[in-house]
């Protein structure tokens, strides 16, 4: 297994640079100020410096928000950001340079763009989804990754009220021919939605949040999920989506992007709606088989649609929406009563500006402190902060599976330790930290990959350049960091 942080390639750099981050050439083992002073701050935390941080080097792609972006050059990481996402060549060619990703649901981070990604770190979906990322691959090379899991939930669930009312009144169309100059004033299939049914699949965050404001609108709400989920309101879960679909006036999909998710509503699907129905889509573009939605809507079958993700999604702002990305746009786009949006359920200042906080803060106490509490990839850690009042404390982190990577320390130390969850390891972890004073440590495991932090005391840049090196040896590491 590939090092993502492979120190043994740069055997002939020193300790302080190899215990970083060995691709960064500038970086040199230098103690932040409050390293070996006496107590003078007593009880305060301690910020962690993995590294001389300003060498740690940051690629944001789709526009992450300006919060984000605030809070990670703040911390002195060099960023780089870009409007849009990029073609998988430049991707791969600048993935292999930087220590962090983020990233919105665009950019496909597959085993083929990560196998080149020698010093990621770590990856921010700066959004909700995540399949867009081989999590498994990731973890299995010691990058964590990190989300927002529910920052745009009410812009998604607001978006979908709109369309509700947008559809059950024709008002894309009318509003098409107003800017054509044409009058035309019909209430023939315009509906009010008080009484009418919604049925929404997949009940989570965005799901149940819609279910509560569809109700506050006189909708009543039925709603299929895999799992038995508490109802809101006077809310109904429905045992099949055949169920949901006979009942529902308004079918509304939340769920994620899965092998199981993936066509959930095709032709047969269609076919067991009521007659007249509506659809709408902001979850994922693979979820509904989207020529199957065009026959059903020019049979009349579906009487109106909104979709606002697709399978293939143009690159960014300016990119043509037409045939060249999924083949049957053209089509799509002659429909009448179809509002086609770009992808913009979770796009509102608030969400945005809370999305890019959340995941910044969270690369940044995972860069900083090995905390992985709220990673979807990789097992939750939180160890308190060490404090100013441990001066010469530092934090060596571990994680692994077949094998590991350090960073550097002084008074005080944390190890991180990633690794393969084999019998055995920390016990070899413990005998390595066995002569050193170590305050505090926490393990946990998430299927073959495991991770323990170890917080060590009183020790020297010898010590840790020892202790680094023999967790290198170990045969089940995937990354050792030694913060400090
Ligand atoms: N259009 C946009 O801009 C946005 C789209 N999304 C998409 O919406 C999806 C849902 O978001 P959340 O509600 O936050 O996710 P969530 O994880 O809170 O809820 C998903 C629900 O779907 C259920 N589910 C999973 N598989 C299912 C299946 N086969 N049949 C029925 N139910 C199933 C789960 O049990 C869960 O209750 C995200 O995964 C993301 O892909 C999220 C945010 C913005
Ligand atoms: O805003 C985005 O780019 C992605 C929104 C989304 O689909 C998500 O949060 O999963």
């Amino acid at each position: 297994m590939t090092n993502p942080q492979d120190i043994s390639k740069a055997p002939q750099q020193g300790l302080a640079h190899r215990m970083s981050v060995s691709a960064s050439p500038t970086t040199t083992f230098s103690p932040p100020s409050s390293f070996g002073r006496p107590n003078c701050q007593q009880g305060l935390p301690k910020q962690l410096k993995p590294f001389n941080t300003k060498d740690i080097k940051i690629l944001l792609l789709e526009n992450v928000n300006q919060s984000g972006k605030d809070i990670l050059t703040g911390q002195g990481y060099q960023v780089e950001a870009h409007k849009g996402s990029l073609p998988e060549d430049e991707l791969i060619e600048k993935i292999r340079d930087v220590h962090v990703i983020g990233i919105r649901s665009k950019t496909k981070l597959n085993e083929k763009v990560l196998r080149e990604a020698k010093n990621l770190l770590v990856v921010g979906c700066f959004c909700i989804g995540t399949n867009q990322v081989d999590l498994e691959f990731a973890a299995h090379h010691g990058i964590a990754v990190f989300n927002s899991p529910f920052a745009n939930s009410r812009s998604v669930a607001e978006l979908v009220i709109a369309e509700i009312i947008t559809l059950a009144r024709q008002l894309g169309d009318r509003s098409n021919e107003m800017h054509k100059g044409a009058w035309n004033k019909v209430s023939n299939k315009c509906w009010e939605i008080r009484g009418k049914t919604l049925g929404i699949v997949g009940y989570g965050h965005i799901g149940s949040q819609l279910s509560v404001l569809a109700e506050a609108m006189g909708m009543s709400v039925i709603y299929y999920d895999v799992v038995s989920l508490m109802a809101l309101g006077s809310a109904q879960q429905v045992p099949t989506l055949k169920d949901l679909l006979s009942q529902a006036d308004f079918v509304t999909l939340h769920v994620p992007e899965l092998p199981e998710t993936k066509d959930m509503m095709s032709a047969t699907q269609f076919e067991q709606m009521k007659e007249g129905a509506y659809l709408i889509n902001a979850s994922r573009g693979t979820v509904v088989d989207l020529p199957a939605l065009i026959n059903a809507m020019r049979s009349g079958k579906v009487a109106g649609a909104a979709v606002d993700v697709y399978p293939a999604e143009p690159r960014g702002n300016g990119d043509y929406f037409n045939n060249s990305l999924n083949g049957w746009e053209e089509d799509i786009r002659s429909l009448n009563n179809i509002i086609l949006t770009p992808h913009i359920g979770g796009s509102t200042e608030e969400a945005q500006r809370a999305i890019g906080i959340e995941v910044a803060d969270a690369l940044v106490r995972y860069i900083n402190q090995g905390i992985t509490l709220s990673s979807v990839n990789m097992p939750k850690l939180n160890m308190r902060s060490l404090t100013l009042d441990e001066p010469n404390h530092a934090r060596v982190s571990s994680l692994t599976c077949t094998s590991l990577t350090a960073t550097t320390a002084t008074d005080a130390s944390q190890i991180v330790f990633i690794h393969q969850n084999v019998p055995g390891v920390l016990r070899k972890f413990n005998d390595i930290l066995g002569s050193h004073n170590v305050d505090r440590q926490m393990s946990d495991s998430r299927g073959d990959v495991a991770y323990v932090m170890a917080d060590v005391k009183d020790v020297e840049t010898s010590d840790l350049e020892e202790i680094y090196d023999s967790l290198e040896t170990l045969s089940s590491r995937i990354l050792t960091r030694v913060l400090y």
